[in-house]
């Protein structure tokens, strides 16, 4: 079955290091024991370029076309990152983490230092001309952030007509910290907003702690939530109502999270979107008739990322005229039983709730091949969509695996 393209609208790359791991600490916490220091070793522009291949190479092989990152805040590592997106053919929307605050002493910045950086970050990226990859002003959350940072890079954001993204209303360790600096603040929808850093370019993620006042900021400003159901059953201390958000006229999107979710799968996050879905509902004082099912999940993964980055007119549904960034399922790859009986809506609902990287067969963005299981990574060469047929003979540049 071929679907249009998976869109991670939240993922950490830095973090990919230790997916897998790390599941046993509020996020506070968890921020200093483990990210903190896997981050700061990205430092060395060899080790980001490991990483950075390892998560690119990932996400293709389960279907995600496209991925609004957080990276360091390391400048020439970010660079390196955003060369191997374009080489690789993600689409790829790629953010020069931002802290002067809340850090260890080996992995922070100056104010100063922060906003030059992350100038030279978009000018380096727009510099590479590339039509797939993009730089995003990503002050990482309020805490890590003072507020001439948080308004310097509203301004950069501004000027450049950058995309924005960081994290809101996540956690309730992360609503006092913020609470207990800026008492007079309402909460960090309107902080964020005062820095000029809420607009129809914004994707936050999470915000599982926004209130009613908040969610009509955001809907006015244009502002995306990336809902992350699984990282959220870890830290959130909460569910967030996401048929209820979306009913509002709030836009939803999907993201992995990655690594506070421990999966870089856009099927998982689907599932998990669903779950929590249920969850909400089977806890709630009183019951709602608002739907998410796996219909839902699907389009929050496809349509909702293109719409949350703007980028609907050209991705998120198999439509002529849109790219072509496309992913070809195939149940009978493994894990999935497939009967006569089955219509091609149960086929679907089977490769979402069943299936995985197993099952994920070919991945194209913008009409090139960039991953074809049991083959060796694809780059840089483009390859026209009528190559596709004959592989034996197909102009590709092969990598190593
Ligand atoms: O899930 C999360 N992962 C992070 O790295 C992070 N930083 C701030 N807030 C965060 N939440
Ligand atoms: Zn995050």
């Amino acid at each position: 079955m071929l679907v249009p393209g998976f869109i991670d609208t939240h993922i950490h790359a830095p973090q990919y290091s230790y997916t897998g791991t790390a599941t046993d600490l509020p996020l506070m916490d968890w921020l200093q024991k483990y990210t903190f220091p896997a981050e700061s070793s990205l430092r060395d522009v060899e080790t980001a370029k490991r990483v950075y291949s390892s998560v690119i190479d990932r996400t293709l092989r389960n279907g995600t076309t496209c991925a609004l990152y957080f990276a360091t805040i390391h400048l020439q590592s970010c660079i390196a990152f955003a060369e191997l997106a374009a080489s690789r053919g993600q689409r790829a929307y790629i953010g020069k983490v931002c802290m002067d605050s809340l850090a260890p002493a080996d992995y922070i910045e100056s104010t100063e230092e922060s906003l030059e950086s992350t100038e030279r970050f978009i000018q380096s990226v727009r510099g590479l001309g590339s039509e797939l990859v993009h730089p995003v002003v990503t002050p990482r959350f309020i805490p890590s952030c003072s507020m001439e940072l948080l308004n310097g890079l509203g301004a950069l954001a501004d000027r450049y007509d950058c995309h924005v993204q960081s994290h809101i209303s996540e956690s309730l360790d992360e609503i006092a910290m913020v609470k207990s600096r800026y008492p007079h603040l309402k909460s960090d929808t309107t902080i964020f907003d005062t820095c000029g850093l809420l607009h129809d370019k914004t994707i936050m993620a999470h915000g599982v702690h926004l209130d009613d006042e908040d969610l009509r900021t955001l809907r006015q400003r244009g502002t995306s939530i990336s809902h992350c159901p699984l990282s959220n059953f870890f830290f959130a201390d909460g569910v967030l109502p996401t048929a209820k958000i979306v009913a509002l006229g709030n836009k939803v999107a999907l993201g992995t999270d990655v690594a506070g979710g421990y999966s870089p799968s856009m099927l998982n996050s689907m599932r998990n979107a669903v779950i929590a879905h249920q969850v909400t509902r089977n806890f709630a004082p009183i019951k709602s008739d608002e739907l998410l099912d796996w219909r839902h999940a699907f389009h929050l993964a496809t349509m909702g990322g293109a719409k949350a980055l703007g980028i609907e007119g050209q991705v998120g549904t198999l439509e002529a005229g849109k790219s072509f960034d496309a992913v070809l399922l195939d149940a009978a790859r493994g894990g999935i039983d497939v009967w006569d009986s089955d219509s091609s809506m149960h086929l679907l609902e089977k490769l979402i709730n069943l299936g995985s990287e197993v099952n994920v067969a070919m991945v194209w963005v913008k009409g090139r091949l960039v991953h074809k299981q049991g083959e060796a990574v694809l780059i840089d060469d483009p390859v026209p969509l009528q190559a596709m047929e004959d592989t034996s003979s197909a102009p590709y540049t092969y990598g190593v695996c």
